[in-house]
């Protein structure tokens, strides 16, 4: 039923191509008033998702809806949803403002929106110029002004930054931030959780076509607390010590020292001190989510396991682990600058549980402190990426 809320929910999406499964078994809900980040590596299926969403794909199994309908049972759509898909092209010999008079007619739109929209992206003054001399930048603020024309519920935008300087990705931020504003649904897929991380309510980050996360970076940020590295000359009288004032989030790392979660680099120096236990260097580490997020996505193409090292037994907590995906992360977040490279997955005698409290994960290390963004519906991938969703 057509239900109006700008809702956009994904269930049990799979697409396969022959042999090749871009998209298996992807869920998640995008909520009106909130932009999305839709995050993967080349080639993980957003825009094989996004062409699915937008009834250009016919999914193999599961299903995608628009306010609560597939996009082909929306009666008007480009006055719900406004797509961009890809690299745009423009009819060379074209103005802007034409273009955008073009497809306003076929949709039944004033010529006045046109100008409002052509303000709205920046490209007034370049309206009567012709698109074959636009820039990528400009050309993505065309299509964006195409998709903005039916004054849509929803935007998808895939990969929206591509091309835009660093003005215009702080002026689409600005845009996207306003539109969600207003109760609008906004969706944006990139490859570069940075890119969005500033735009962004909540993400969904997919790897080979299946997902691997869904919340916001809060959320994420949460899953990996800080820790501190501690070397110490008696590290069971200190793990005692620690353990004693409440902190068991503790392990042995393959260099000799102790990892402490939870705790911040002054109690820890406080217990040792406390302990008798003498400290030779002390170093805070803090999440870092673009580290995060290439190890959640790593093995992409590496075809993980046997490149890198070994990987996990089991996945992080609240982490999707592709089924038979022979896991992750190929990436090690925790080796040390300088120090030998290599499969670093021994574990000291402190863990906790079979893996320990921490799996290898994307910590930046503070110095040591010593002593303490569509065309008609087609299927199967085969148009052309060009114009507009009208
Ligand atoms: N029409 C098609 N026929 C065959 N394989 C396809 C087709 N479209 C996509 N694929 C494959 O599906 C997988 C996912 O591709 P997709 O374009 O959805 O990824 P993506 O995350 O959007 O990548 P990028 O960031 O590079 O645009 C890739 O392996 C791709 O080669």
């Amino acid at each position: 039923m057509h239900d109006g809320t700008g809702r956009i929910v994904v269930q049990g999406l799979t697409k396969q191509f022959g042999p090749v499964t871009a998209v298996q078994n992807l869920g998640f809900t995008v909520e009106p008033g909130t932009v999305t980040g839709f995050l993967g590596p080349n080639g993980s299926g957003k825009t094989t998702t996004l062409r699915m969403l937008l009834g250009l794909v016919r999914p193999t199994a599961g299903q995608a809806t628009v306010n609560g309908r597939p996009f082909e049972q929306l009666g008007n759509p480009a006055r719900v949803v406004g797509a961009v898909l890809e690299a745009q092209s423009f009819h060379p010999t074209r103005s802007a403002l034409n273009h955008l008079r073009s497809f306003a007619a076929a949709i039944g739109v004033s010529d006045r929106v046109v100008n409002d929209v052509l303000g709205l992206v920046g490209l007034h003054q370049a309206g009567r110029r012709n698109t074959k001399g636009f820039s990528l930048g400009m050309r993505q603020r065309l299509a964006l002004a195409t998709a903005l024309l039916g004054d849509p519920q929803i935007l998808i935008l895939d990969e929206p930054s591509n091309g835009l300087d660093p003005e215009g990705i702080a002026w689409l931020r600005g845009f996207l931030r306003d539109f969600a504003s207003r109760g609008r649904t906004v969706l944006i897929s990139s490859h570069l959780l940075r890119e969005v991380e500033q735009t962004v309510d909540q993400v969904v980050i997919i790897s080979r076509g299946q997902s691997m996360y869904h919340g916001s970076l809060d959320q994420l940020r949460a899953q990996r607390p800080s820790r501190v590295l501690v070397q110490a000359d008696d590290l069971a009288t200190l793990v005692g010590a620690l353990q004693e004032a409440g902190h068991n989030g503790i392990e042995s790392i393959p260099d000799g020292r102790l990892a402490v979660s939870g705790a911040d680099s002054k109690q820890v120096a406080d217990l040792a001190l406390k302990a008798g236990v003498a400290v030779y260097g002390i170093q805070e580490e803090h999440v870092d989510l673009e580290s995060l997020f290439l190890e959640m996505t790593s093995g992409q193409y590496t075809g993980a396991p046997g490149f890198g090292p070994p990987a996990p037994q089991q996945p992080p907590p609240n982490w999707g682990q592709p089924p038979g995906s022979g896991g992750f992360p190929t990436v090690n977040p925790y080796q040390q600058p300088g120090a030998p490279q290599g499969p670093y997955q021994q574990q000291g005698p402190y863990q906790h549980g079979p893996q320990g409290p921490y799996q290898p994960g994307p910590y930046q290390q503070g110095p040591p402190q010593h002593s303490p963004y569509q065309q008609p519906p087609g299927d199967q991938g085969q148009s052309d990426g060009s114009g507009g969703n009208h």
